[in-house]
């Protein structure tokens, strides 16, 4: 098929970024079980990376290795090369999960000004994001909902709140573990677009999981494929698409090309 010859599959990076996390022989088990096996990736700078393979290669365990969760059995993982608990400590990164776990008797802007508070409790300096949190509301489409409870909101709009709340530390990574999964694709398609906004005006790291290879094209720079049993880094694949990305770019032929290709390997994970 040589059209996938434009597909530049490569772990090679160009000049040197700088590098937000770095995994180098990380492995992970539970047990017996080798969960993540000598995993080595430099995630750079600002880029957006999202993460696929067959269920179970490890893709959620990554996040939680990289996120100071779980510990690797052996191998390095740093963060701005920082060890993981300490950029933990300095809110270096911050995580979105699947569910967005708001307190549900806190109003959103309550929701998204916790972390702040926490801190202000235990006498912790932490970094504060230049926008305040009504306007990080405002950044994830959300204006005027800041005094609704997550009871009187959409399960999209919950997961916005989760976001504004993820950025109100200004993480410099944000790790996003199928935040989108379960919502509707009308609604995934709009967060899909809001998210690569908001990752154009932070300019924050991401690395983001997902089932879906439309998602995982449309949203990331980079394609990082894992395979299972064990958990390996199978290929990079880079995504050459503009970077002003509109739901059409989906019904163009380089999209679609990427598409199957990524298929193609899945397929063999
Ligand atoms: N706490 C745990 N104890 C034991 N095994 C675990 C634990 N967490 C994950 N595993 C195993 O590690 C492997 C990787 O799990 P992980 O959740 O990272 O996969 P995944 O790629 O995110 O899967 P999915 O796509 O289904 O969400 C799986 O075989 C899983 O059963």
């Amino acid at each position: 098929m040589s059209a996938v010859l434009e597909i530049n599959p490569t772990q090679e990076v160009a000049g040197a970024p700088a590098i937000a996390a770095s995994l180098k022989e990380a492995s992970v088990k539970f047990g017996a079980f080798t969960a993540i096996d000598r995993l080595s990736i430099d995630i750079e700078e600002g880029a957006f990376y999202t993460i696929l393979g067959p269920s179970g290669c490890g893709k959620s365990t990554m996040l939680r290795l990289v996120s100071d969760l779980i510990p690797a059995a052996s191998g390095e993982v740093s963060i701005f090369g920082k060890p993981t608990e300490e950029a933990r400590i300095a809110r270096e990164f911050a995580f979105v999960f699947q569910d967005a776990a708001l307190l549900p008797w806190r109003t959103a802007l309550q929701n998204v000004e916790l972390p702040l508070e926490i801190g202000r409790k235990r006498g912790i300096k932490l970094p504060v994001s230049d926008k305040t949190p009504t306007e990080l509301l405002e950044l994830v489409g959300l204006k005027g909902r800041e005094n609704a409870l997550p009871s009187e909101l959409s399960g999209g709009m919950r997961q916005r709140v989760a976001i504004a709340r993820a950025l109100v530390c200004q993480p410099k990574l944000l790790l996003m573990d199928e935040p989108f999964g379960a919502l509707d694709e009308m609604t995934r398609d709009h967060l899909n677009l809001q998210l690569l906004k908001i990752w154009k005006e932070t300019g924050v790291t991401v690395l983001f999981v997902t089932h879906s290879i439309p998602e995982a094209v449309f949203l990331g720079q980079k394609v990082m494929m894992l395979q299972a049993h064990p958990g390996r880094l199978r290929e990079i694949v880079d995504i050459d698409l503009p970077e002003d990305r509109t739901i059409e770019l989906r019904d163009t032929q380089e999209f679609t090309k990427y598409s199957a290709y990524l298929r193609k390997i899945l397929e063999t994970c």
